[in-house]
């Protein structure tokens, strides 16, 4: 069963970079798998002419399911989903999605996230690295990095979930409003990391359901050293931080007890 209640209030947000070839793919799967979803493309003024691509894809759709947000310049997936969150914030979505634009992320799967939420969870992550998650055609190189994130993010912070850079997510609106988007400060990949993290902290319900992820047959990663670079830095700042602050709380516990 798909999950209508929930899915005829979910906007699925697709931030995108040199995507007009997969772009008419992944709406027109998209909204044949959940036809009563909305989607907002995210654009970051490619020079591929995707902006138009996602223009003409709105006013061909009478059902009026399709927005586009042209954005000035490239400045990250983490800017283009703040946003994307933003602006679906402003409106009655119940739920906020993200999905890659180039078909690694299966539109056929989102039901199951959904479900999630309808079950209670605030934030719902496709998840690779859990049983039954996969990936499929990924670069050996891709997926070393990958794990290897993962397992040095939970290190660092002290997570739980096997996919925390994963970009295949469901939010419940209220997980969203009660975090301030502003504190963000990732603009590549490890947004993913930042947002996610954050919301755990912040007492929010994260689970993890199990997704195939399939590498792009078409146009080109946008992954590049300064992207590794950002992450690399910003958790283990965080990770310091966070034991910095445990180690406090519990000098000044153990302060209080004594006295
Ligand atoms: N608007 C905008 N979109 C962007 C930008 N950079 C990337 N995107 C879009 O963000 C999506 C993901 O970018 P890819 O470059 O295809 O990502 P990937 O290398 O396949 O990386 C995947 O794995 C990462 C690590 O696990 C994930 O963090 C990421 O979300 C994605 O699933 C695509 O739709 C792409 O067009 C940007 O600066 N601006």
């Amino acid at each position: 069963m798909v999950a209508g209640s929930v899915s005829s209030k979910t906007l699925v947000i697709i931030p995108t970079y040199d995507e007009r070839e997969n772009l008419p793919k992944i709406v027109g799967r998209l909204l044949t798998a959940l036809p009563a979803t909305h989607v907002l493309v995210a654009d970051d003024d490619s020079p591929d002419g995707t902006g138009q691509v996602a223009d003409e894809l709105a006013a061909n759709d009478p059902e009026g399911r399709i927005h586009v947000m042209h954005r000035t310049e490239k400045n990250g997936l983490g800017a283009a989903y703040i946003a994307g969150f933003r602006w679906g914030l402003e409106r009655d979505y119940r739920v906020l999605v993200e999905m890659d634009a180039d078909g690694s992320h299966s539109p056929e799967q989102l039901h199951r996230l959904l479900h999630q939420i309808d079950a209670g969870a605030d934030l719902v992550i496709g998840s690779r690295y859990v049983p039954g998650g996969s990936v499929v055609n990924w670069p050996k190189r891709r997926e070393v990095l990958s794990r290897g994130g993962n397992i040095y993010s939970r290190l660092a912070l002290g997570v739980k979930i096997k996919d925390i850079t994963g970009g295949y997510r469901a939010y419940r609106r209220e997980a969203l409003e009660a975090l301030d988007l502003d504190s963000i400060e990732s603009h590549g990949y490890c947004f993913q990391v930042d947002i996610g993290w954050r919301m755990i902290q912040n007492g929010a319900v994260a689970v993890e359901v199990p997704i195939t992820f399939t590498e792009r047959e078409i146009g080109y990663s946008k992954m590049s050293g300064s992207i590794v670079r950002e992450a690399l830095l910003k958790v283990t700042v965080w990770g310091m931080k966070n034991r910095y602050e445990k180690l406090k709380n519990l000098v000044s516990r153990k302060k209080s007890a004594a006295e």
